[in-house]
């Protein structure tokens, strides 16, 4: 579930102890049991919701739609057997409240099973007119809930995104490098497999803006940037660091193999069919992670690898 929903849950519960738990306190004193039971187990539902996000990220849902949803589908149905329309107007908060402690696809079938469990109640208490106008509030409602719900997912997801991938390649950012670096290095001090950084440069890159233009440029770090991804197993990571920088993080990966992948990386750029028929090449520093050092003091080795690289006339690989 993403941060943002959850934030909401949070602002959610704080709203719904502060707005709505001492209406429901004031319903037990009044005798009306049903509407404070009502109120009592949506609270419990948020409450641990939230609790249980905030610890661990995640909650169980059994908990959650297993046990407590089925009492609130109970008290909802007596509700509104015997309080008539103010049992209706009490499923407005419960499906709002569906839509945001629920992941989707299952909110909509709550939000269905609400409606279809209710039906029996509410056609023995209403005139098909009254009941028409009811169920299209509802579903309104819900399905505005549910769209609103969708939009702030996507636009969060999608911020998320950027936040991490550079956008041109689709690759990481050197924003998630020192993160991911850290626990693949914490990793690596457990299990002891060796751990290899390479250091890759497009060699007069430049000379390719300055005479085909920023779009070819552009081109040229996009073909290489999926060559990298398709000659990297899915365990290990790919940056782009910079304007024709990139990082490539190998696991499990000693500095013989990683001279491999970085010569079979630097053949298959041969293979490609460039626009203009340009042929980049690049220089390539290699740094295998050292138990005592820090991960920056692994980059600034691979990085004065690569340094050395380009010193050495450049289509080379050091380390
Ligand atoms: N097309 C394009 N160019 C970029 C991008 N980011 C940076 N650049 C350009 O990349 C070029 C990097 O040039 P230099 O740092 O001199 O490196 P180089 O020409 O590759 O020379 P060496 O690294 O020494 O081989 C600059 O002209 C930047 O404007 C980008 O996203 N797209």
């Amino acid at each position: 579930m993403p941060d943002v929903i959850h934030k909401i849950i949070h602002r959610l519960t704080v709203a719904y102890l502060i707005g709505i738990v001492p209406f429901g306190i004031l319903n037990f004193i009044n005798g009306d049991i049903l509407i404070g039971l009502l109120i009592a187990v949506i609270c419990c539902n948020l409450v641990y919701i939230d609790a249980s996000m905030h610890r661990k990220k995640t909650y169980n849902s059994t908990i959650a739609f297993g046990v407590l949803m089925p009492i609130v589908y109970f008290l909802l149905y007596q509700l509104v057997v015997d309080k008539g329309i103010i049992g209706i107007l009490w499923c407005f908060p419960t499906i709002l409240i569906v839509n945001f402690i629920m992941p989707q696809r299952q909110a909509v079938i709550a939000n269905i099973l609400t409606l279809g469990i209710l039906t029996p109640a509410i056609l023995t208490q209403f005139d098909m007119a009254v009941v028409i106008r009811m169920y299209a509030s509802l579903i309104i409602v819900a399905a505005l809930a549910n769209l609103f719900v969708n939009i702030i997912t996507e636009q969060h997801l999608k911020l998320s995104e950027l936040a991490v991938k550079d956008p041109l390649t689709g690759l990481l950012n050197r924003l998630t490098l020192e993160d991911n670096i850290t626990l693949a290095i914490q990793q690596h001090n457990r299990t002891l497999n060796p751990m290899t950084l390479v250091s890759i440069d497009i060699d007069h890159f430049k000379l390719i803006n300055d005479k085909y233009g920023h779009d070819a440029g552009d081109q040229v770090i996009i073909e290489i940037a999926t060559l990298l991804k398709q000659r990297c197993r899915s365990v290990d990571q790919v940056y782009r660091l910079g304007g024709e920088e990139f990082l490539v993080v190998l696991l499990n990966t000693d500095l013989k193999n990683a001279q491999s992948f970085s010569t079979s990386v630097q053949e298959k750029l041969t293979e490609i069919n460039f626009e203009h028929g340009l042929t980049p090449t690049l220089s390539i520093g290699l740094a295998e992670i050292e138990k005592d050092k820090t991960w920056n003091e692994c980059l600034k080795q691979a990085d004065d690898n690569l340094y050395l690289a380009k010193n050495n006339g450049r289509n080379t690989i050091i380390g």
